[in-house]
């Protein structure tokens, strides 16, 4: 396990357009321009990983696959892929973007059996993300329910989920803090790793998810904080630098 948060700054496509949204809510972006030029401005401020979203095809609009693939492409770091991935056709184009892993949502909900198959087939370079309202999962891009995060934990660690994204909706995009309580109650419920999205307003967050590292918090992605200039990224590697 690694001694220090790992962080995965993002970058959120939506029509062709790096946006934010607050609540992961479609009809609430703010844009930021091109993905491309936001992703590579994170690679050079040093980060290792870029957790990169295709929102549209998370939530059933269409999909920016070859963006996607443009961006992930000209990346020399490590690159974390979400999105609509949710069966062999949407997983095998996002694993042939040379991304690192890829997170399944819906899908974990919606089709598990064809989740244990490819946890089992590609092992690491499958994360599931956790995207909860309370200790509800909500899937299909967080517009429907998808039962109790609890169960659905174990029934993944019994299939060998390698890893877990979890977010709280309720904070997701809106600067309001990360729900630490949230975190440390999935790191009790599994031995898998864990990263943290959703709410990063702060250094003072980042430094209290850096708290969770020992319990199995492995890394935490930062979305708006950074497009909000609440810190800079190179800021933020050297607050949880230790
Ligand atoms: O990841 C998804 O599949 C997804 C689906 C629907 C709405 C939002 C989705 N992801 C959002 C993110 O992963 C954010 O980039 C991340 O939670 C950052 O949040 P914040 O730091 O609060 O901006």
């Amino acid at each position: 396990m690694p001694s220090k948060l790992e962080l995965l700054p993002a970058v959120d496509v939506r029509d062709g357009q790096a946006v934010r949204l607050v609540h992961g809510e479609s009809g609430t972006e703010t844009s930021y321009g091109s993905p491309l030029e936001a992703a590579l401005a994170w690679q050079r401020a040093g980060a290792e990983w870029l957790h990169l979203v295709d929102l549209d095809a998370a939530f059933g609009t269409g999909d920016n696959r070859a963006l996607i693939a443009e961006v992930a492409g000209a990346m020399d770091i490590k690159v974390e892929l979400s999105g609509g991935i949710r069966d062999d056709d949407t997983l095998a184009a996002a694993l042939a973007t040379g991304c690192t892993r890829v997170n399944l949502g819906t899908a974990a909900l919606e089709t598990p059996e064809w989740v244990a198959k490819v946890i089992s087939e590609f092992g690491d370079r499958i994360a599931v993300g956790l995207d909860v309202r309370g200790t509800t999962l909500r899937g299909r891009g967080w517009t429907r329910d998808g039962g109790d995060l609890y169960e659905t934990l174990a029934r993944l660690d019994s299939e060998g989920c390698a890893r877990y994204v979890v977010t709280d909706i309720a904070k997701d995009g809106t600067l309001q803090g990360p729900n630490l309580e949230l975190l440390r109650n999935v790191c009790a419920a599994t031995d898998r790793p864990v990263v943290a999205s959703g709410g990063v307003s702060s250094l003072d967050d980042l430094r209290a998810i850096a708290e969770l590292v020992p319990l199995g918090v492995e890394g935490s992605i930062v979305g708006k904080a950074l497009y909000a200039k609440a810190f800079t990224l190179e800021e933020a590697l050297e607050a949880v630098s230790s």
